[in-house]
Parts: C-alpha cells; sequence; structure tokens
C-alpha cells in the first residue's frame, strides 16, 4: 500500500475512536504548505544533472514544523507527505512542542561525491531557506544525510539570515549539535523495547534480534542492544545480510561497514539473502531501514514475537492485521523511532539557551521521554480498546486535534 494511504487510514481510524468531527479529521489531515524545487548543480565532471527536492510542512498547531530531509532514489511527493504526517503525530506522542514536517531529494547519494553532495545541499537550501526557520520548521538528517549535511545547510541558511545554529539539529557536536544525538533514534528503541518486554516480565538480556538496516539507527540500535546483554544474531543492509546465531560481533561489524561501505563479506557470520532477513527465526524484529517492507506478502511468514518499528511506516496495515492474529505485538515507529526528534528537541533548546548539557542528562533525559511516551500510549491502548499502534495515533492526533481546537483553527 502506497504509505500515504496507509498512513492516512491509520489516521482516520485513530479520528473515528477519538470522536473528532469531520472538520476538524479533514483540517488535520491536509498538510499546511507542499514544497517542490529544482536543484540544478554542475557534477565534477562539468556536466549538469538535477534533482528534485521536497519539504512537506504538515501541520504547526503545536510548535515549529520538525523532521528529517532524506536523500535516496525512491523519495516521492505522497512518502514525504506521509512522513510529514508521521512527525506531526510523533513529536505530539513524544510531547514536544512540535509539528511535523519532512524532506527529501530524489537522488543516490552513494552515487554522489562529497562535494557533489555539498552542491546540491546547498541549492536545496538556497530554494527553500525562506520557508524555513528557528521557529518555523526545523530540518534534521534521516535516510541518506547526517551531521555533515546539517552543516552544509546551516551554513547556506547563515548567509541568508545570520548565524542561525537552531535551524537544524543533528548538527555535528563543533556546530552546536547536541551530544547523544547521533545516537539517539537508536538509544531510544532501546528504551522503548525494555519499557515493552518489561511488561512481559522480560528483559533485552537473553533476546535474539534481527535488524534491517546498519545506517544511523540500525547500528545504535544494534551496539546499545548488545551492551545490554541481547544477541543480534542477523543484520541486513543495502549491500546484503549476515546471520550469526551466536551473535553478531557488532563493533567488528562496525568496523567491517565503515572500511567496506557496508556488510557484505563481513566474515563473523554467515551470508543469508536479504529477501529473507525478516522472517528469521527471533524474538524481536527491528525494521530500520525503508518504509513497506513488512506487507501482506510476508507478514505471515514472521516469526519474531515483537516488531520495533525503528524504520518510518515499515509496516502495511494489511501486515498489521496478519501480525495482529497471530498475536505479535508491534511498537509502532511513531513512538518507537521517537528518540531521535526527542534529542533533536534538546538540542534546539540547547542551541536558543546557548547552554550545552552534558550527555549523561540528554540520555537521562531521554529516558523519562521515552518512558513517557510509552505509558502515555498504553494509557490510549486501555481508554479506547486498541492495540499500541492506535493507542499511539489517538495519543498524539489527540493532542494535535486539542492544541488546533484551542487556537480557534477548527473552523
Ligand atoms: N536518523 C534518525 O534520527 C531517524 C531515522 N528514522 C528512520 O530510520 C530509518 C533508517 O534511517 P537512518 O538509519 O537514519 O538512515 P541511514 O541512511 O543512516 O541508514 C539506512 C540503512 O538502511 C540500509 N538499507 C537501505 N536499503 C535497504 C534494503 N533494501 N535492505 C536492507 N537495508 C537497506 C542502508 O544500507 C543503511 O544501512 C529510516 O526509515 C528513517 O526514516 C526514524 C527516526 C529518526
Ligand atoms: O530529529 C528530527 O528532527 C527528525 C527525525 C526524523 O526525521 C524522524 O523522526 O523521522
Amino acid at each position: 500500500m502506497n504509505a500515504l494511504a496507509a498512513t492516512s487510514r491509520n489516521f482516520k481510524q485513530a479520528a473515528k475512536l477519538l470522536g473528532l468531527d469531520s472538520k476538524l479529521e479533514k483540517s488535520l489531515l491536509i498538510p499546511f504548505r507542499e514544497i517542490k524545487v529544482e536543484c540544478t548543480i554542475p557534477k565534477d565532471d562539468g556536466t549538469l544533472a538535477s534533482y528534485v527536492g521536497f519539504r512537506v510542512q504538515h501541520d504547526n498547531a503545536r510548535g515549529p514544523m520538525k523532521g528529517g530531509i532524506r536523500y535516496h532514489h525512491e523519495v516521492e511527493p505522497d512518502e514525504v507527505n506521509a512522513l510529514a504526517q508521521l512527525m506531526t503525530w510523533k513529536t505530539a506522542v513524544a510531547n514536544i512542542p512540535y509539528g511535523g514536517a519532512k524532506g527529501g531529494i530524489g537522488c543516490s547519494p552513494g552515487d554522489l561525491s562529497i562535494s557533489e553532495l555539498e552542491r546540491l545541499t546547498r541549492v536545496f537550501t538556497q530554494k527553500i531557506h525562506d520557508l524555513i526557520g528557528i521557529h518555523t520548521d526545523v530540518p534534521a538528517p534521516d535516510m541518506g544525510t547526517n551531521g555533515q549535511t546539517m552543516a552544509w545547510i546551516l551554513d547556506e541558511y547563515s548567509k541568508f539570515h545570520g548565524y542561525s545554529p537552531a535551524v537544524v539539529t543533528g548538527k555535528p557536536v563543533d556546530l552546536g549539535g547536541s551530544l547523544g544525538r547521533d545516537a539517539a533514534t537508536g538509544r531510544g528503541v532501546l528504551f522503548a523495547t525494555e519499557a515493552l518486554l518489561a511488561e512481559h516480565g522480560k528483559s533485552i538480556a537473553g533476546q535474539r534480534f534481527v535488524i534491517q538496516g546498519f545506517g544511523n539507527v540500525g547500528s545504535w540500535a544494534a551496539q546499545l542492544i548488545t551492551e545490554a546483554g541481547g544477541k543480534v544474531i542477523a543484520i541486513s543492509d543495502v549491500t546484503g545480510a549476515v546471520k550469526n546465531i551466536n551473535g553478531l560481533d557488532i563493533a567488528k561489524l562496525m568496523k567491517h561497514s565503515a572500511e567496506n561501505r557496508g556488510i557484505k563479506g563481513f566474515e563473523g557470520g554467515d551470508a543469508v539473502d536479504s529477501n529473507s532477513l525478516l522472517t528469521e527465526e527471533c524474538d524481536v524484529l527491528i525494521p530500520a531501514a525503508l518504509g513497506g517492507v513488512i506487507n501482506k506478502d510476508n507478514a505471515d511468514d514472521i516469526k519474531a514475537k515483537y516488531i520495533i518499528e525503528a524504520a518510518n511506516h515499515p509496516t502495511d496495515p494489511e501486515a498489521d492485521e496478519i501480525l495482529a492474529k497471530k498475536g505479535v505485538l508491534i511498537l509502532p515507529d511513531i513512538l518507537a523511532n521517537s528518540g531521535g526528534v526527542t534529542v533533536s528537541y534538546f538540542e534546539w533548546v540547547q542551541n536558543i539557551q546557548g547552554f550545552m548539557w552534558d550527555e549523561e542528562k540528554v540520555n537521562r533525559e531521554l529516558k523519562t521521554y521515552m518512558t513517557r511516551a510509552f505509558r502515555d500510549t498504553k494509557e490510549m491502548c486501555s481508554s479506547h480498546h486498541c492495540d499500541l499502534r492506535m493507542g499511539a495515533f489517538t495519543l498524539g492526533v489527540n493532542r494535535v486535534a486539542r492544541a488546533t481546537v484551542l487556537r480557534g483553527w477548527e473552523a
């Protein structure tokens, strides 16, 4: 199912559970602004290349819009729209004072040199600088982008508006980034998983994990889960998949991946088919790469007891239904991966205050926010007799609806 159709379907189900009136429902669904820009840059060989960039600003009832920028060849308007909408509900689930946005450029970052990526990022920033801002819309990294990308956006934006570190988060620490932001999404995944397992009398220690994706989120999740005593038995990335039922050596896999631009060829396990990774025998499955990977074609074959959605919208609604019948518990994206935007909020606060927190404080506050979001979601599950996805959606949608009504925007 198309990402926007899937996200909107979840939203509409939550709106129904909450009994929202149809005018309010419609105003919450429609994005505030959709931006599409053509970014033309000279390639290193002197030829010109054009890429389409998007920024969808979904909602700002609760504060400045917030969300990552993705560089990936599959970036297209409907997906960016869906991801922006998810950010609106996610920031509300985390109870941080933001709305939601998302951006992206349709490109293959691995095929571009560093200087081409820099030129592309600067041109994109030139085209959208008037529409983003510290109190308007604050970008951050997502798939295919990182702290360096944010540093280029910061620098380009500052040429127009003066030095403005709070205009992006996920920056390098040397440029006002927060300690702990790089690991935050993975660490948030750890805290959320701990909270879910604890409800079932379990802990991370002794559980077998399978992770799809070994980028920022997947690699940090793998490291932190291993440190907490979990056994990561299989991992995939775009280059391949590797399995070791005794547990992969994550530190060695990190080194191999950095040196070889991927996990392919890692000798600390057996190479396995990436396509069957999601259906490997395990206790906890963590999709941490693309959307829509768990769908009606593979849901019935999934053997995990728990799915922790580190990626955004990895599970189609049809798969949700199949997995629910099998008794698989899904911790939804807007809760499970909210650690990233939560520490982005801490970074923005630090930039505005001009005061830097130590890493221990960042991680401690992150745990408090993740635990609270999990508890608030469970309360919605109890009051609306629904699963965790609908618990998180009703929590997020209700908070945004209340702010919308208070601001007098629903009419
Ligand atoms: N970076 C962040 O702070 C946050 C990221 N997310 C979500 O987490 C997911 C991953 O994001 P990042 O780790 O930041 O991206 P990244 O670009 O750092 O890493 C992406 C990883 O996915 C792998 N991948 C790509 N295609 C694949 C495929 N077909 N099969 C297996 N692996 C594949 C890549 O090889 C890479 O290891 C995305 O869905 C993103 O939206 C969610 C919240 C915050
Ligand atoms: O850190 C942020 O502002 C946004 C991260 C993001 O794009 C996401 O949570 O999907």
